[in-house]
């Protein structure tokens, strides 16, 4: 069952450029989704379609498996988010916020103290979020997000100016609050590596396009099979010419051979070639992409 679901989610400015082109977004209840892309891809704009904050033009959208402008007040009851930069009484200290929204969501006032702790303010006391850094004014608006305890949260870039320590805390504390409140969090990001370790699933928009949609696993296995054998020679030019007999899809690739992913024993195979030819090997091995340029290559072409 998907917590978040989009059918043809498409959205133009009044530019008349499509934005978003027909985005099919599905989040699985439960997981914890990473919706990257480099800026200006559209992330945030489909965010504030989810959201009921821009007005949708065409497509459909789902939370909690009902129709979000028939159910919008109930949906957005159990739901908490953080998107752009947060709303805050900048004159108010950290608890004062949560005060004046712990009145409006009814909940029970022991929450402000245990919220503060579980983003890490537990010790702002009288200092006004003017005084605030931009990592302290991020978590408040985190511990505004759960304030009502829902069962989904959504967050635009949340670990935005946070420092790397922060960014490391901000990480383990959505994985707490998924795994023991099973909160379902859709999370978005330009940087893949700075949600690789949180995310169940995720998506990879460009130029408003959903160009991969899976679980974390299904990016890992596209990595793996980007994987190729590279190899370098005293003569690489005569090496490649050697090789393309056996693999004709051999080529030179920033000043080292690469042919597809072997088996050991064709690596030997390919080794001992090299050698009956007279070439010297510097280096003969497996690489594999990093996830980073599975991403890259996917936003690339
Ligand atoms: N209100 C608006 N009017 C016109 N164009 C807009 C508006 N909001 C966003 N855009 C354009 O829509 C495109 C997508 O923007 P969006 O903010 O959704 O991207 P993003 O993926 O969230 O990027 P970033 O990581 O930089 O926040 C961009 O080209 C942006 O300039």
């Amino acid at each position: 069952m998907y917590c978040i679901e989009t059918e043809n989610l498409s959205h133009q400015f009044a530019s008349g450029k499509n934005i978003l082109d027909n985005i099919t977004l599905q989040v699985p209840s439960g997981s914890i989704y990473g919706f990257l892309g480099p800026n200006g891809a559209g992330k945030t704009t489909t965010l504030r379609l989810i959201l009921g904050l821009l007005k949708k033009q065409s497509g459909r959208i789902s939370i909690f498996g009902q129709t979000f402008e028939k159910n919008r007040v109930g949906i957005l009851r159990k739901l908490g988010s953080l998107i752009e930069t947060p709303s805050l009484y900048s004159h108010l200290t950290a608890a004062e916020n949560l005060l004046l929204l712990q009145r409006v969501y009814r909940c029970p006032l022991e929450r402000i103290p245990e919220l503060l702790q579980l983003v890490g303010l537990p010790d702002t006391g009288k200092k006004k979020v003017s005084q605030f850094s931009l990592g302290m004014k991020q978590r408040l608006s985190i511990a505004v997000a759960l304030l009502n305890q829902p069962e989904l949260l959504i967050l635009d870039e949340p670990t935005n100016g946070l420092d790397p320590n922060g960014i490391i805390e901000m990480r383990e504390l959505f994985k707490r609050l998924n795994q023991e409140q099973g909160i379902t969090i859709l999370i978005s990001s330009h940087l893949l590596a700075e949600i690789e370790k949180l995310v169940s699933h995720v998506g990879i928009i460009h130029k408003g396009q959903l160009l991969f949609q899976g679980t974390l696993q299904d990016l890992i296995q596209k990595q793996q099979e980007s994987s190729s054998l590279k190899l370098s020679t005293n003569d690489n030019a005569r090496a490649l010419h050697i090789l393309q007999s056996s693999y004709p899809e051999a080529q030179q690739q920033n000043g080292k051979l690469a042919l597809p992913p072997l088996a050991n024993a064709q690596i030997a195979a390919v080794n001992r070639q090299l050698l009956q030819h007279g070439l010297e090997v510097y280096h003969l091995a497996i690489e594999q992409n990093d996830l980073e340029s599975i991403f890259m290559e996917l936003v690339n072409n």
